[in-house]
């Protein structure tokens, strides 16, 4: 019998029910079931990442970096990886990320035990052009990980009407996390090469957020074709003085498969089958996502006019 499973997930109760109700009126036929108990009690929990989260039997210790991390060798440091985008819609190569990640943390780091993994879909507020409603892409992240033991999807960035700064969306979730935590955990960034880059882009993002996100979060950077992440490095002032404490990660299979392409292919009634998960993809038909472009938008990402501002 195959089954979907819904993990514990950190959205709000009408999406559990959207998705949940989607999901068993499209799978019944499939033997699709989320029993009902484990729902609701997913629901109550859904209130704090700490609830979902916690679990202390590893030693970890507090505000460590990359640099000095494996001083600690006797001491566990939980990590959880967050990756921020636009999920629009969500790939293959999204999830992929993280069990990489996952794998090479494991492997090269033994004092750290990564415990879960969270997407972050970004606000509508964003102002990213072709940026489907936020509800649709969070719908679409659930479906994705529905079957993932440790990816889960947070919604408090998506659910706002305004753009949030990814340091600030770190903080938020970090603070969540360590609610009541004896030890604290750690959130690190997980992001594409294509993110690293942007890092230089003038206004885009501030200097002293990627400080904080590097020394303070940690980095991670998946390498992606068409990007060299220590090229960008070694020309940036910036990122050179980070780079011990940005981890690159050569994925296995790198391609160059992005929410564009497939937004592009569903325009041209070109299949998207095993490039997104089957789920996402009876969603975007049930919803008629993607099938027409949206008008330009003339406005510029919501960071540009924030940071510009900030400087007036
Ligand atoms: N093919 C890929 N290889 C490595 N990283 C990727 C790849 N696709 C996406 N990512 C990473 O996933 C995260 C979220 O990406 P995002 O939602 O912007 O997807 P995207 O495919 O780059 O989007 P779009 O095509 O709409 O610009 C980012 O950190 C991005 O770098
Ligand atoms: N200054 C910043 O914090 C900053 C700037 C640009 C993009 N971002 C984030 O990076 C991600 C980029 O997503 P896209 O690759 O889809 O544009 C989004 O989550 C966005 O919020 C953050």
């Amino acid at each position: 019998m195959s089954c979907c499973r819904l993990s514990s997930q950190l959205v709000t109760l009408s999406e559990y029910q959207h998705l949940f109700n989607y999901l068993s009126k499209r799978y019944r036929s499939r033997n699709f079931y989320a029993p009902q108990q484990i729902f609701q009690s997913r629901i109550t929990e859904q209130k704090s990442v700490m609830s979902i989260c916690k679990d202390r039997n590893m030693n970890v210790v507090n505000d460590i970096n990359f640099s000095n991390i494996n001083h600690n060798q006797n001491e566990k440091q939980d990590v959880y990886l967050v990756a921020c985008g636009s999920f629009n819609p969500i790939t293959f190569k999204h999830l992929r990320m993280f069990e990489v990640v996952r794998d090479f943390l494991h492997a090269h780091y033994s004092q750290i035990s990564v415990k879960g993994g969270f997407l972050s879909p970004v606000s509508d507020g964003y102002g990213k052009a072709e940026l489907v409603d936020g509800a649709h892409r969070r719908a679409m992240c659930l479906a994705a990980t529905a079957n993932s033991s440790w990816i889960q999807v947070l919604t408090w960035e998506s659910e706002k009407e305004t753009w949030t700064s990814t340091v600030d969306v770190l903080a938020h979730y970090e603070k969540l996390l360590n609610e009541n935590r004896d030890r604290p955990a750690r959130i690190m960034l997980l992001c594409g090469a294509d993110i690293l880059q942007s890092f230089v882009i003038k206004d885009l993002w501030l200097e002293n957020d990627i400080r904080k996100i590097v020394q303070k979060h940690g980095l991670v950077v998946v390498s992606r074709p068409s990007y060299d992440p220590h090229v960008v490095i070694e020309n940036s002032g910036l990122l050179s003085d980070l780079k011990d404490d940005i981890l690159v990660v050569s994925e296995l299979v790198e391609d160059n498969i992005s929410s564009t392409i497939i937004r592009a292919a569903i325009r041209q009634k070109q299949s998207v089958k095993y490039l997104i998960p089957d789920s996402v993809i009876d969603y975007i038909f049930e919803h008629n996502l993607y099938f027409v472009r949206p008008p330009t938008l003339v406005k510029e990402l919501a960071p540009f006019e924030i940071h510009r501002k900030l400087q007036t």
